[in-house]
């Protein structure tokens, strides 16, 4: 496949640019233990994150025994989010290769947009404590607007606010496929992330193994081939 024009680079968070399973864990059972629920492991809490916290917490009380007998999932949001903004980057790390791409990224003038369903105060959290907020010009999250991914609203609005110019988005599941789909924006899928399907069954434009294979989808990062 041909390089890609692209002058405004979106990514995905949770399961593409930072590997936040460990501390999403914790504070899910954090939720669960106060319920007498038994604790989730790690790989099995990253298939249920990506489309919201609230989401979150529905699939774990369904992992663990059903939402019967138990408070809402609106009452149990506030504590899972107290617990997971107080905690929010003890273990967790951008993906090896990340920051590389973004540096990249900026020195070949793309601008960088966020398009996260995580809560907009947890994504700033996050960010922010990675040192990651300074290299994106916008940052939505999925609470910010009338609709999160794949609601085109959300896509739309990174795109509006980042400016003209053909876009990329970068993500880890079939909710960021669906949201390039109704958004007209190419999508390559990381192959290490959240998703429970195979990455690679997702539909995306292009596979991502490791953040070095983008440059060659992207025109203004591929290199002529050296002959
Ligand atoms: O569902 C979430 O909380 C976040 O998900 P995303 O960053 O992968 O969109
Ligand atoms: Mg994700």
């Amino acid at each position: 496949m041909a390089p890609l024009d692209c002058r405004n680079l979106i990514l995905d968070l949770d399961g593409t640019l930072v590997d936040s399973a460990p501390d999403l864990t914790r504070a899910l059972n954090h939720v669960l233990a106060s319920l007498d629920r038994p604790a989730l492991d790690p790989q099995t809490v990253r298939h249920m994150v990506g489309q919201g916290a609230a989401k979150l917490i529905e699939r774990g009380l369904a992992h663990t025994g059903g939402a019967e007998g138990v408070p809402a999932v609106a009452d149990l949001l506030p504590g899972f989010l107290d617990f997971y903004g107080a905690h929010i980057a003890d273990g967790s790390r951008p993906f090896p290769g990340a920051v590389d791409l973004l540096d990249r990224a900026r020195a070949a003038g793309l601008r960088l947009g966020l398009c996260t369903n995580k809560p907009q105060a947890m994504t700033e959290a996050l960010m922010d404590a990675l040192d990651l907020s300074d290299y994106f010009d916008v940052m939505i999250g999925g609470d910010a607007l009338s609709g999160r991914k794949p609601d085109p609203v959300h896509l739309d609005t990174v795109l509006a606010r980042l400016g003209d110019g053909p876009a990329v988005l970068l993500g880890d599941t079939a909710t960021d496929v669906a949201a390039g789909r109704a958004s007209g924006v190419p999508v390559g899928v990381v192959s290490f992330g959240f998703s429970a399907i195979p990455a690679a069954e997702l539909g995306g434009t292009f596979l991502i193994d490791d953040f070095a294979d983008v440059d060659r989808h992207l025109a203004p990062l591929a290199r002529p081939a050296r002959v």
